[in-house]
């Protein structure tokens, strides 16, 4: 019996949606969160170099949209381990046929369900109940000089959020972030400068 079930996202082929298996017995369950090898073979190569963890208080707490800029863009591999999330990918490779798209989809504590997000692509969540708690993976370091992101309500996104705007709990720096249009002048310009 496969102790993962693998599956390529309909929107976004290169991000991956990950399904293990729960052994269920009197006492609970017991499920295997992550194997080198079989997620290898199912194309999530890693290597994983750090693990990350969040709490977030409150249902509509939006963290995100945030990706790092190469030569240290990140991979990750997120779980909820506490309550639920509406976990969000955006497809931010100019050259992809897919720039600017989109997918989301809901993992929560209870299905053990993951999403691997590839380098090149923004990642967010929403949360959806109170004291949620999420878990990832990333297969390069956190390098703040490349921490970017852009603004998780861009209408050429168009990203179907399930809390409404006024009810949105945010950082600081994320309701600041800029569209991705504005980013990608940001990005010319600092092309420039190198
Ligand atoms: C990401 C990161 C952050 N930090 C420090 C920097 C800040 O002082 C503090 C909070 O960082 P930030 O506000 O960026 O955390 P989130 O808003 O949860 O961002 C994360 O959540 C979204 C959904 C992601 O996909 C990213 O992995 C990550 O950007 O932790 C670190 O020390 N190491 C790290 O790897």
């Amino acid at each position: 019996m496969m102790p993962f079930e693998f599956k390529q996202d309909d929107v976004l082929p290169q991000v991956i949606h990950v399904i293990p298996k729960k052994f269920e017995d009197p006492r609970g369950w017991f499920a295997e969160t992550y194997r080198a090898d079989v997620f290898a073979e199912a194309g999530i190569a890693g290597p994983f170099v750090q693990d990350n963890h969040s709490r977030s208080a409150d249902a509509g707490t939006i963290r995100g949209l945030h990706f790092q800029a190469p030569p240290y863009a990140q991979g990750k591999l997120v779980r909820c381990v506490k309550g639920r999330i509406l976990d969000v990918a955006v497809d931010v490779r100019r050259s992809s046929p897919n720039f600017g798209r989109a997918m989301s989809v809901e993992l929560c504590a209870d299905s053990g369900a993951q999403l691997f997000i590839p380098r090149g692509f923004a990642h967010g969540f929403c949360t959806l109940e109170d004291d949620t708690e999420v878990v990832y993976k990333t297969d390069a370091y956190y390098a703040p000089s490349h921490d970017y992101g852009i603004a998780h309500d861009d209408p050429a996104i168009a990203i179907d959020w399930p809390v409404p705007p006024h009810a949105r709990i945010l950082s600081d720096k994320d309701r600041a972030l800029p569209s991705l249009a504005d980013y990608l002048k940001l990005e010319s310009i600092h092309e420039e400068e190198r």
